[in-house]
């Protein structure tokens, strides 16, 4: 470790995001609801987290907080060791569950479209954008608008916009949520192909256990609203791994039946888990 006078000097073990006692509030109909409230955790250099609670637990609202796209109303990121503003962060690129593409730009003008906002010039630009075409699988579509395309090539075209982007910190919410199962294991293994290359940190929302633990370095249940950690789970598959066929191993069978034990812990006891605590 190199001495420094910086006090926010990063290290190779100061972690990626740091988030301390956050809170998110909404106001809905005249009343406050708690939608995440004292929620701690670590995301590593480099390291993948996937998120996975019962639905309405907050996990959208936390990604939305760290990408300054809701109100945070309690607590403290920070980025790379440095606090993190209020506001929208450059250093971070979300993939929402709807690809949210421009339907007037054709497939290379979508993933063109963060270069062109970066001032990228033209012809860096063009070299990027077919380098991402064919990494996401688009050869030959590069032309075509996003109501020609099926809603998995939309997803890689979304996936290849953030990549263009090339954020520090990936914040994905269900990027493969309404794709069909077939569609969603092919597409998840061309993201865990990516990503194991590019190796950046994520974060990641599912409510697909088996998804998040193919997929990550760590699992973290939240409890039900408003949502917290409920535990974590180090996920010791070895890398580089098979989406689909490291399912069948016993060492997942094992992640999977605890994590799912955790589930059922962190679900409220009548099963209501639509989240939220609704305060004066
Ligand atoms: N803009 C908003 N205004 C008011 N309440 C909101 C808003 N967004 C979310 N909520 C509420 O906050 C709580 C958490 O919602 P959030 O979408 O973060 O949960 P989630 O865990 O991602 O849910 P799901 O798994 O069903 O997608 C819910 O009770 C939801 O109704």
């Amino acid at each position: 470790m190199t001495q420094t006078n910086d006090p926010h000097a990063t290290t190779d073990t100061t972690p990626k995001l740091q988030i301390r006692g956050l809170g998110c509030s909404y106001r809905s109909r005249g009343r406050r609801l708690q939608a995440v409230a004292d929620l701690d955790l670590d995301l590593g250099r480099g390291e993948f987290v996937a998120v996975v609670g019962p639905s309405g637990c907050g996990k959208s609202t936390l990604l939305k907080v760290i990408a300054g796209l809701a109100p945070r109303t309690a607590g403290e990121l920070r980025l790379d060791g440095r606090t993190l503003p209020d506001g929208v962060p450059p250093e971070v690129g979300m993939v929402f569950q709807n690809d949210a593409l421009l339907p007037w730009r054709s497939v290379e003008e979508n993933i063109a479209f963060p270069l062109s906002v970066a001032g990228t010039p033209r012809e860096q630009r063009e070299a990027r954008v077919a380098e991402l075409v064919t990494l996401v699988g688009l050869d030959g579509f590069g032309h075509y608008y996003p109501r020609q395309l099926s809603g998995g090539m939309r997803k890689r075209v979304a996936l290849a916009r953030t990549l263009a982007y090339d954020p520090d910190l990936y914040l994905m919410d269900e990027p493969f949520g309404p794709l069909d199962a077939q569609t969603r294991i092919r597409i998840g293994a061309e993201f865990l192909s990516i990503w194991e290359q590019v190796g950046k940190s994520v974060l990641f929302v599912t409510h697909d256990v088996e998804e998040a633990i193919a997929l990550a370095d760590r699992v973290v249940v939240m409890t039900h609203g408003p949502g917290r950690i409920h535990s974590e789970h180090r996920i010791t598959l070895p890398r580089p791994r098979n989406f689909e066929e490291v399912r069948f191993t016993e060492e997942f069978r094992d992640i999977h039946q605890r994590i799912w034990h955790d589930l059922t812990r962190a679900a409220p006891l009548d099963g209501a888990a639509h989240g939220g605590s609704p305060t004066r």
